[in-house]
């Protein structure tokens, strides 16, 4: 098999059609294999004409013993090539998969990191229909229609009438299949887009499944779902319906064209322009000049299904291209400039952030302060590159902080989000960040979090199992083991979102000791935070509000002015 490069020439053809261009050896033995497979099928007619006008005309059992023998050989043949093909191309799915597969997960990341989660999901069942399909009957059908034509040759041989007759079946047939999708293509897009509402919606609407549950919501949830689930079904059934009866149809063709061939055969075997044996092997000819006529229309939807997604996945591969790796930088030392700092939310185009500029000296605790949806959380998961500007710059260091290598970034950055999330995983797993896991570095992080007493606790202490199945947390543990992955290999760069919402007094001491151990080892630390136990932590106070920084400076200072503002609000009213 050629091994060159997928990515060659991507440019010009997509990433997945250079990947398929790597598997034309493949292909052209898939070829080679179709041709001999189709040209064995062609034995059973020859066995038949050979044991009416030869066998049972001459009553020679040694004849009879011979052909049979050979057409068992060439039966075991035919058997063992299917076979060999089937798994050529079932290895050739799996090599493609292991070429792409790290494309696709990668890419699904991104999507959802655009803020696209739900059809995130989309890629990899792409993914499996183009491979499942390459792998599968489907292709063999396209390998095998072309030879169709050397079967209606053939039967041209027998009696050109014969000829005209079947090539008339199979064009009907054709015919028959292009109105089915033509027919169906509409109500079926209709369908599918239904169901597709449908269940997003109701998916959607399960997370929140105990609001539900509490007041009583579900009736009047349904009651929105129905109408989105109706409409899936009524267009399925004017899909079915129309396919349906084009398929009765189809059969009624299909099975007077067997048999009319026959009467056909008859009627020249009558005018002795041919020999019974003929007229069967015409007959069974037929057959097999429609069989991958058919079989095609059969897989039809699949095909149609396939180019579908393979469109989609190679304008997603197109959307995130791969990343060249970034040149190795030396480690952060905590610096941010931001300059002119503009955000827009991923795939919207409403400012957040409306030109932020500021400065951060490494070992600087910040907090961030501001009303809700002034844009607090954004300006955190620009500081952590979770998110691109939409224009200006925001540095680490010398370097824009989503151009630095990711990997390479990612143990200088400690990041609690604020809703967190832990990954499915042992409670060690998660706080070393899914890396190889250094003990040590673990319960020091669980420590310095205050929360290793609390881990000692669970069932298996750092080895339970957290998520589907696993241990439930409440929302305080989540918070602590959050914070302790956060701060996890002791990071240059700390951005903690509202740590304290879920805390309790305890926690709260724990959070304000971890802050302080931080501070002490010069890290960088940015806090969004409202309460005052926090608020004593930081060295600077940063007061945004829509989107624009009111404030920034000296904690005290920004904090007197904060004051003062309010007053003024006040003697104003
Ligand atoms: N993923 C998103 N998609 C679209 N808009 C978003 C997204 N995230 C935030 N926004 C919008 O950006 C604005 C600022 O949100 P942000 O979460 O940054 O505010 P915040 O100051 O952290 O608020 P809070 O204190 O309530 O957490 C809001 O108007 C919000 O609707």
């Amino acid at each position: 098999m050629n091994k060159k490069n997928p990515k060659a020439g991507q440019e010009q053809k997509g990433e997945l059609a250079s990947l398929l261009l790597t598997f034309k050896t493949t292909f052209f033995s898939l070829g080679i294999f179709s041709f001999i497979i189709n040209m064995l099928m062609i034995v059973p007619a020859v066995y038949m004409l050979q044991i009416y006008d030869r066998v049972l005309m001459s009553a020679n059992q040694t004849t009879l013993l011979m052909l049979t023998l050979v057409v068992l050989l060439m039966y075991v043949i035919l058997a063992a090539l299917e076979g060999v093909r089937s798994r050529v191309m079932v290895r050739a799915g799996n090599k493609m998969d292991a070429q792409i597969n790290h494309r696709t997960f990668d890419t699904a990341f991104e999507k959802a990191l655009r803020g696209a989660s739900g059809r995130a999901g989309q890629t990899f069942s792409d993914m499996t229909n183009v491979r499942q399909f390459l792998t599968g009957n489907g292709l063999f059908a396209f390998f095998d229609a072309p030879w169709a034509p050397i079967y209606l040759f053939i039967i041209y041989m027998l009696h050109p009438m014969l000829g005209v007759f079947s090539t008339v079946a199979a064009l009907i047939l054709i015919f028959l299949a292009f109105v089915t999708e033509w027919a169906s293509r509409a109500p079926l897009g209709e369908s599918n887009k239904a169901y597709n509402s449908a269940n997003t919606f109701a998916n959607m609407n399960f997370r929140n499944a105990e609001v539900i549950q509490a007041m009583g919501m579900l009736d009047n949830v349904r009651r929105h779902w129905k109408p989105k689930h109706d409409a899936h079904i009524s267009w399925q059934a004017i899909a079915s319906e129309r396919a349906g009866t084009i398929q009765a149809f189809t059969k009624f063709i299909r099975l007077s064209a067997q048999s009319l061939i026959l009467g056909l055969g008859a009627y020249y075997v009558i005018h002795h322009e041919i020999t019974a044996g003929m007229m069967i092997a015409g007959s069974i000819l037929m057959g097999r000049a429609l069989a991958p006529v058919e079989l095609l229309i059969g897989t039809w939807k699949h095909f149609v299904g396939a180019r579908g997604a393979y469109q989609r996945l190679e304008e997603h591969f197109a959307l995130f291209p791969e990343r060249e790796k970034s040149m190795k930088l030396p480690p952060p030392k905590g610096h941010i400039t931001c300059a002119g700092l503009v955000s827009v939310a991923p795939g919207t185009s409403t400012q957040i952030l409306k030109g932020l500029s500021f400065e951060v000296h490494p070992g600087d605790t910040v907090g961030i302060v501001g009303p809700s949806a002034s844009g607090k959380s954004t300006l955190a998961r620009l500081l952590v590159g979770a998110w691109f500007p939409a224009h200006g710059a925001i540095r680490l260091d010398a370097g824009e902080i989503h151009a630095w290598d990711k990997e390479q970034l990612g143990p200088h950055i400690g990041y609690l989000p604020q809703d967190i999330e832990l990954l499915e995983g042992s409670v060690a797993q998660n706080i070393a960040r899914f890396g190889k896991i250094d003990s040590d570095a673990v319960v020091d992080a669980a420590q310095i979090a205050g929360v290793h007493e609390m881990i000692l606790q669970f069932p298996d202490g750092y080895e339970t199992y957290i998520g589907e199945g696993g241990t439930v947390l409440s929302g305080g543990q989540r918070q602590r083991i959050g914070l302790a992955r956060a701060i996890y290999g002791h990071p240059v760069l700390l951005v903690l979102d509202e740590p304290n919402s879920n805390l309790d007094d305890a926690g709260e001491e724990a959070l304000v000791q971890a802050l302080a151990r931080m501070k002490k080892e010069k890290r960088t630390i940015f806090v969004i935070t409202h309460k005052t136990s926090v608020l004593t932590m930081v060295d600077k106070l940063m007061m945004l509000s829509a989107g624009q920084i009111q404030a920034f400076g000296p904690r005290d200072d920004v904090l007197r002015w904060i004051q003062e503002q309010r007053q003024k609000e006040i003697q104003a009213k």
